[in-house]
């Protein structure tokens, strides 16, 4: 007779609402007892149906909480120039303590060299290499953490998963995610291995993971047999796949194949309201950090 068990769902969108609640309280705080009120500056390039959804968000969840939202939106054929003139305004307005630029950006357009121009001690994005080379070295600390990482490290915490010694997988060395995410777990003592498009035998190293972190954006990558039992899986992939019987034409999915890996998993992120609202709930916490750094509060 096999036994089947079922994990542990890991709520994101409750664990975000709880931290939206929990920052509402401290931007509260602090304008009633400074006036300070946090700004938060979005710039969107381009027309992306999803990059517009996500911007929209963040600009409702900052109402939500009482953080002042800045935006800027330039068209798909404007230059790096542009991009870095409104950088450099948001950089020196005093009202804006953090800035972030939507991405991904046009082609035509040198990531690198706008994410340069965002001032360190505005980057709640964390993407500014220092922040990055920071969040890399022993001893130094960055001011910022990119969001979706910090939103998977604070899904572990918050359902008291233990990292330290423990073996870690992360599927995915992007910038944004993957890259950030094998860092951190690293910084919380526990042993990773990177798995990405060029690793021989993937199934091999992601069977020996107690933590796993996927940000393929392979749909349905991972099979439940490819997970050890008991594993903690954090399923970072949003990819969309036709579906006939939704109003949208295409439903979301994770590289996780969640049916499969619910029953070996001990815990495991759904997709949608896993990771996903954890990135905005983060940005918003961030944010909080940056005013408070600023403005030396407690
Ligand atoms: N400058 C940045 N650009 C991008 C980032 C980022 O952190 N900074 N991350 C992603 C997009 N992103 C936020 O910008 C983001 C992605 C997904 C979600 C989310 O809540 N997803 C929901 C599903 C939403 C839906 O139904 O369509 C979920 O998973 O439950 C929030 C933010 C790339 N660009």
């Amino acid at each position: 007779m096999t036994t089947q068990s079922s994990s542990i769902i890991i709520d994101g969108k409750l664990v975000a609402k709880k931290i939206r609640d929990e920052i509402a309280s401290e931007v509260a705080r602090i304008k009633g007892s400074t006036g300070i009120v946090p700004g938060l500056a979005v710039i969107l390039v381009g027309s992306r149906k999803d990059s517009q959804t996500y911007v929209r968000n963040k600009k409702k969840a900052c109402e939500e909480v009482g953080i002042e939202s800045f935006e800027a939106t330039l068209p798909e054929d404007c230059t790096e120039e542009d991009i870095i003139k409104h950088i450099s305004d948001f950089n020196s307005n005093p009202s804006v303590h953090g800035i972030l630029v939507q991405l991904p950006l046009p082609q035509h357009i040198n990531e690198e060299k706008i994410l340069n121009a965002v001032t360190i001690e505005k980057d709640v994005d964390g993407f500014h290499p220092l922040n990055i080379g920071r969040l890399a070295m022993q001893g130094r600390d960055p001011l910022f953490v990119p969001c979706t990482p910090k939103g998977c490290m604070e899904l572990l915490h918050r359902y008291n998963i233990e990292i330290k010694g423990k073996r870690a997988v992360v599927i995915g060395r992007s910038n944004i995610v993957g890259m950030p995410a094998a860092l951190l777990l690293q910084r919380a003592n526990a042993t990773i291995s990177i798995v990405h498009s060029k690793t021989k035998n993937p199934e091999e190293i992601i069977r020996q993971a107690d933590i796993l972190i996927s940000a393929a954006g392979v749909p349905n990558l991972v099979r439940g047999s490819w997970l050890k039992p008991g594993a903690v899986v954090i399923d970072v992939g949003i990819n969309a796949v036709d579906d006939s019987e939704s109003p949208r034409g295409y439903k979301l999915v994770g590289d996780v194949c969640f049916g499969e890996a619910s029953s070996v998993a001990s815990a495991i992120t759904p997709v949608p309201g896993g990771v996903g609202p954890m990135t905005i709930a983060m940005l918003l916490s961030n944010t909080l950090s940056s005013v408070k750094r600023i403005h030396d509060l407690k």
